[in-house]
């Protein structure tokens, strides 16, 4: 299709918008901003270690320890700086919340509270920047409750602590061969891909659907020793292949960037696992809810697929706190079910059938 017969996210968004006439565009101001950031972010990442010559601040920035625990590189403080640097002034938002700020970043200044808040990861598999694979920012739009509104008052981290069915929009982009941003505002999922020439995302997948079946499933394998036997059970059975109950044969991926694996599946199909396990009794899960796992799980499920903590889906669960960290399964539809079901079912078929423990890669 010719280039001028493509909306860009611009157009995208006012078209949007004519469907609720009495939208002021607050949202549509937003979203261009983080899109803002995201072509920001991804032309720094671009450069690679080159880029130290055009922002000295990539050098010297990183190796602290973050919120979670973990070391920041460099880029993840970049990043962090340019989503709040793109956002703290648009007047659409009342707070911040990321990954690398143990609390939410206020809003400068006395203006009156925008009606939203922004949650994000900034940078998304930041371990892989070094060996030049795909990475991403992710992130998530919540309403400002009222009484923030009303009152003016700064935001509190309860402010933030809403199910991911309240999300008003979510979405992520994605820095690989080509830069694209996914986003959903609760209307199906497109995709835009960045055209370099003209500095614009530009509407290249209008109607993203996860298919419902798949043959394709990504988890870390090196936690089998700690996964909890639904999970060993699933993964049992798609290593059996034919021979096995579910008598075809199944392929797997591990890129160790969420965003990435989202992106495939969303692109493909496939279903993705970082459950919860037994290694670190403290952390219910690794990935984090209210900026990685919920706002993946709206694209996923506004695409038809499925998001859950294994267990229920994971857009009902109640935040109860802004680091929380959760069990995530997400990615086509029967098979996010089928490990739902596996958690459901009564233990007696536990510890997995031995006939695949015994050819198990992963067995204990
Ligand atoms: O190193 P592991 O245990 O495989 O974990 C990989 C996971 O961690 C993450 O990198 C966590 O995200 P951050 O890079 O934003 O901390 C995910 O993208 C990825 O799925
Ligand atoms: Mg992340
Ligand atoms: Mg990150």
């Amino acid at each position: 299709m010719p280039l001028s017969q493509r909306w860009t996210l611009t157009r995208y968004l006012i078209e949007e918008r004519r469907r609720f006439p009495n939208a002021s565009g607050d949202l549509n101001a937003l979203i261009l901003d983080i899109s803002l950031a995201c072509k920001a972010i991804g032309r720094i990442v671009s450069f690679g270690v080159l880029g130290d010559s055009l922002a000295p601040e990539v050098t010297a920035a990183g190796g602290a320890v973050n919120v979670q625990g973990e070391v920041q590189k460099p880029l993840d403080v970049l990043s962090n700086e340019i989503f709040l640097r793109m956002n703290e002034w648009n007047g659409h938002l009342a707070g911040m919340a990321s990954e690398e700020m143990e609390t939410p970043h206020q809003i400068p200044g006395n203006y009156p509270r925008g009606k939203y808040l922004l949650t994000f990861d900034p940078l998304d598999g930041s371990s892989n920047i070094d060996v030049n694979v795909s990475v991403g920012s992710i992130f998530s739009i919540l309403r400002a409750p009222q009484a923030v509104l009303d009152s003016g008052r700064e935001v509190t981290v309860d402010d933030f602590l809403q199910p991911g069915t309240e999300q008003v929009a979510a979405g992520y982009a994605i820095y690989g061969p080509v830069t694209m941003l996914v986003l959903t505002v609760g209307n199906g999922v497109v995709g835009f891909t960045l055209n370099h020439n003209l500095g614009e995302f530009v509407l290249t997948h209008p109607n993203l659907r996860v298919p419902a079946d798949t043959h394709e499933f990504a988890i870390n394998s090196s936690n089998s020793r700690f996964w909890e036997p639904p999970v060993k059970r699933y993964v049992d059975e798609c290593l059996a292949g034919k021979t096995g109950p579910r008598g075809r044969d199944f392929n797997m991926r591990w890129i160790a960037s969420m965003v990435a694996e989202a992106h495939r599946i969303l692109m493909r199909g496939g279903v993705f696992m970082y459950p919860r396990d037994t290694k670190d009794p403290s952390k219910s899960g690794r990935l984090r809810l209210l900026y990685e796992a919920n706002p993946i799980g709206f694209v996923m499920e506004q695409a038809g697929g499925r998001a859950s903590t294994g267990r229920q889906p994971v857009l009902g669960v109640k935040p109860s706190s802004l680091h929380q960290r959760i069990g995530l399964v997400f990615g086509s539809k029967n098979e996010v079910e089928r490990i739902e079901r596996y958690h459901h079912e009564p233990a007696e078929r536990e510890p997995c059938n031995p006939l695949f423990a015994e050819r198990s890669l992963f067995r204990d």
